[in-house]
């Protein structure tokens, strides 16, 4: 982010050569709400870890264990086993030191409703020895017409921003963003997504749990799948579907009875289903790393042209991160 110093917290570790965040085997169970009920285990070995200056997702159905996840790395909590480290920090014996390298933005926050946004940014800038300039970030967060406003009169989406500004005053190295813009519009969202961005070119690590496909997809470096608090994959968007094994279809229609087997011999598809005129290609690539990958669309385009078969209504789709997620947790995010 521009308009702020960073830094200026002394003896903590370097990050050369570091990994940013890292927790290890993780284990965490609470004792349970009802009485003579088992303890709810809500994460069961997670590790995941971030490099400095990586913008990485963690993306989970409700109850897989996000928050949990977020508590212990922010050393909100203490797990029953596993470590946690923070720019090489332990955040239950360095707290203080971490708490002036890391922010935090925990879902639904409670914080001091008389105070106005102005305020509130300006108090917690007072927590540190150097930060962002209070008015410039009430401005970068889109609450400028509001920073007068008591926080208890915001709206729900407003005072997630203001949570947001809190947990970047510091200027944070790292930072924790618990759905950043879970019931936000879709205008405050785009300036929420541009804010991760200017923290990546500021070579923040930034670590994004979200249930929103679309925010994972467009901004995180890679992505861990937690689901009923175990690790489910961890890598880029691009190698979750190639993990998943999803292919690539190309859906066409044509009245030429030639054109099934044709496209089945091809080397790049797997194989062709056909329901009347409208024929389903499936490629034989799962992705950049399969030696079989290429360009389905231009093959099946190619091959047809070769033999002057005349096809309409061509159609390539290629398997999604929520596909994927589909795929390796057997149901929908979206179920969420
Ligand atoms: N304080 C608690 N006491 C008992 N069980 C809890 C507590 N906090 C969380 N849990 C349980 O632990 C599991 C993981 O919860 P957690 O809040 O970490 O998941 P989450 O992925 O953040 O979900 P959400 O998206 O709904 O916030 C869930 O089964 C939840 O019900």
């Amino acid at each position: 982010m521009t308009g702020g110093t960073r830094g200026g917290v002394g003896r903590v570790p370097s990050v050369v050569g570091m990994t940013a965040l890292v927790a290890q085997h993780l284990r965490k169970t609470y004792r349970s709400r009802g009485r003579g009920r088992p303890p709810v285990v809500a994460l069961d070995d997670v590790s995941l870890t971030v490099g400095p200056g990586e913008v990485a997702g963690v993306l989970g159905r409700n109850g897989a264990g996000k928050s949990t996840t977020v508590e212990l790395l922010a050393g909100a909590r203490t797990p029953d086993s596993g470590q946690v480290r923070v720019l090489g920090l332990d955040p239950r014996t360095d707290r203080g030191r971490v708490r002036g390298v890391l922010g935090v933005q925990l879902q639904g926050a409670s914080l001091h409703g008389a105070l106005t946004v102005r305020e509130l940014v300006r108090l917690y800038r007072s927590f540190y020895a150097r930060g962002l300039d209070p008015d410039r970030l009430v401005e970068r967060v889109g609450l400028g017409s509001s920073r007068d406003t008591r926080f208890e009169k915001l709206s729900g989406g407003q005072q997630q921003r203001v949570s947001i500004a809190l947990a970047l005053v510091g200027a944070p190295r790292a930072v924790i963003l618990d759905e950043l813009t879970t019931g936000l519009d879709p205008e405050a969202r785009r300036t929420m997504w541009a804010l991760v961005e200017d923290l990546r070119a500021d070579g923040v690590t930034v670590l994004l749990v979200s249930h929103l496909m679309e925010e994972v997809e467009r901004l995180c470096d890679h992505v861990t799948i937690l689901d009923a608090g175990r690790v489910v994959s961890r890598g880029t968007a691009a190698q979750l579907v190639e993990r998943a094994g999803l292919r690539p279809t190309v859906t066409l229609r044509t009245d030429d009875p030639t054109a099934a087997d044709l496209l089945a011999r091809l080397a790049a598809v797997e194989r062709v289903d056909a329901a009347g005129p409208r024929l389903t290609v499936t490629g034989a690539s799962s992705g950049p790393q399969d030696p079989r990958h290429g360009d389905l669309l231009h093959e099946v385009g190619a091959a047809l042209a070769a033999a002057g078969v005349v096809a309409t209504e061509t159609q390539l789709r290629r398997p999604t991160l929520d596909d994927a997620f589909l795929t390796l947790t057997g149901s929908p995010l979206e179920a969420a």
